[in-house]
């Protein structure tokens, strides 16, 4: 993306001295983002099901609310900046895992697991990575479990496999994330001595083992129905 097919650097084209040809040139990476939106809604849709199917099982949903984002188009190049790589369209579907994204918000730790395995048995879907932050939290309390997917889309006219990254976490832990997020952006917070880190680890622990006594609970309900 350092220059258009007219030769203009991209800083000119963003000063709006060149208007048309800034539109043109955004035109390519408009469509890649409507790509990578038409991929999310497919595994969206495929989370949709799968939750109205597994309720049958067990009267009650699986899955608490499911969010999607796409990646802003900032975040996208600071992400590169950051990784070393070239900030261009290929390197852009080459480097980056995240542009779609799809959080999954379970009830349990046991629900996560189940739609995480429906989902990758499903034949046209391809699991690409997969990181337990569940059974390996990360140093600060994180826990998640990430896949990224990649999932055929049908466009008018070609197919083409796309990458979907997906979080699953349960309420509580969705509650934490958004809380420890919010820290990570506080510039004036000295992440290596402030204590909110520390108190941060410490809730994260506590939540998770709520989360399992509260998955217990539901199961002793679930029996005794
Ligand atoms: N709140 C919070 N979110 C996190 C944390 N770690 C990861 N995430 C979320 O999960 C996403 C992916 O994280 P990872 O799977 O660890 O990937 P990464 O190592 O950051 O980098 P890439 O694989 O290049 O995306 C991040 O972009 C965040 O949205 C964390 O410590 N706190
Ligand atoms: N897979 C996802 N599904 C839904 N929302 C997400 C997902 N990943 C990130 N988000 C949310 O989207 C917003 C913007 O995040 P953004 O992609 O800019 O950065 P990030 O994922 O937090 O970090 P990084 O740029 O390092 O990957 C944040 O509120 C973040 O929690």
């Amino acid at each position: 993306m350092k220059s258009n097919r007219s030769g203009f650097t991209f800083d000119e084209l963003i000063a709006g001295e060149r208007p048309e040809e800034f539109i043109e040139s955004a035109q390519p990476f408009m469509k890649l983002m409507m790509q990578y939106q038409c991929a999310m809604l497919e595994v969206q849709t495929k989370f949709e099901v799968l939750n109205t199917e597994l309720s049958m099982d067990s009267d009650r949903n699986p899955i608490e609310s499911i969010s999607c984002r796409i990646k802003k188009p900032m975040s996208i190049v600071e992400k590169l900046k950051r990784k070393g790589v070239e900030v261009s369209l290929s390197s852009i579907e080459k480097n980056l895992h995240d542009v779609a994204g799809i959080r999954v918000v379970c009830f349990f730790p046991k629900d996560i697991y189940r739609l995480a395995e429906k989902i990758c048995s499903q034949d046209d879907i391809r699991l690409i990575e997969k990181k337990d932050y569940i059974q390996n939290p990360k140093p600060n309390g994180y826990r998640s479990l990430h896949l990224i997917l990649e999932v055929p889309v049908f466009f008018a006219d070609e197919k083409k496999w796309m990458q979907v990254e997906v979080q699953f976490r349960t309420i509580a832990m969705d509650f934490w994330a958004s809380i420890e997020h919010k820290v990570k952006y506080k510039k004036d917070i000295d992440a290596s001595t402030s204590d909110i880190v520390e108190k941060l680890r410490g809730c994260a622990e506590s939540i998770h083992s709520i989360d399992l006594r509260m998955q217990e609970i539901s199961e002793c309900i679930e029996a005794s129905n």
